[in-house]
C-alpha cells in the first residue's frame, strides 16, 4: 500500500451507497484513500480547507460525488491544482440528469473529469490510473484487474456459445 494518495469526498452521507463503489475498487487495487463528507453548500469553510490543503497532505487526485445542484466537484477543482473526478449521483426527482449537467458543464479552464451517473467504480479506476503514473505497483494492479475483467467476459462468451442462447437465458442470474 502507498501513502494516502486519493481523496474521496461526497456532499452527504446519503451519497455513500454509491460512493462506496470508488472505495471498494481502490481497496481492490491497493490504493490508499481517505473518505469524508464535504459540501460546497452546507460546509463552505470546510470545502475551502479540504481543497486547499489536499496537495500538501499528499493527495494526487480527488474524487468528488454529489447529487442535484452538484457544485462540489467544480468548487473543489477551482480551489486546487490536483485533477478532480466528478461522480454525478442519481436523484429521485430528475434521475441524476441534474447532477450530471451540474458536474460536466464546467467553464473552460476548470475541468472536472466526469464519469457516468452513479459510476463511482469508474472514478476509482480512473483515479488509480492517474496515480499509477507515479507508482508502478498500482499500474501492475490495474493491469491485473483489466486482465481479470477480460477473462470473466471471455468465460461468459464461451459458456453462451456452449449452452446456446435459450439454456444460457434460463440459467441467467439477474445482477
Ligand atoms: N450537491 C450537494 C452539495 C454540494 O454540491 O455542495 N452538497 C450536498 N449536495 C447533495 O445533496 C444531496 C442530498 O443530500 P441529503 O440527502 O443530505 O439531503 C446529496 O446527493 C448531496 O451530494
Amino acid at each position: 500500500m502507498t501513502d494516502i494518495v486519493v481523496g474521496i469526498v461526497m456532499g452527504s452521507d446519503s451519497d455513500l451507497p454509491v460512493m462506496q463503489g470508488a472505495a471498494t475498487v481502490l481497496e481492490t487495487l491497493q490504493v490508499n484513500f481517505e473518505l469524508t463528507i464535504v459540501s460546497a453548500h452546507r460546509t463552505p469553510k470546510r470545502l475551502f480547507d479540504y481543497a486547499q490543503t489536499a496537495e500538501a497532505r499528499g493527495l494526487s487526485v480527488i474524487i468528488a460525488g454529489a447529487g442535484g445542484a452538484a457544485h462540489l466537484p467544480g468548487m473543489v477543482a477551482s480551489l486546487t491544482c490536483l485533477p478532480v473526478i466528478g461522480v454525478p449521483i442519481k436523484t429521485s426527482t430528475l434521475n441524476g440528469q441534474d447532477s450530471l449537467l451540474s458536474i460536466v458543464q464546467m467553464p473552460a479552464g476548470v475541468p472536472v473529469a466526469t464519469v457516468a451517473i452513479n459510476n463511482a467504480q469508474n472514478a476509482g479506476i480512473l483515479a488509480a490510473q492517474i496515480v499509477a503514473i507515479k507508482f508502478p505497483a498500482i499500474r501492475a494492479q490495474i493491469c491485473r484487474y483489466k486482465s481479470e475483467l477480460e477473462q470473466m467476459v471471455l468465460a461468459k462468451a464461451e459458456k453462451l456459445e456452449q449452452l446456446g442462447y435459450s439454456q444460457y437465458l434460463a440459467d441467467y442470474q439477474l445482477p
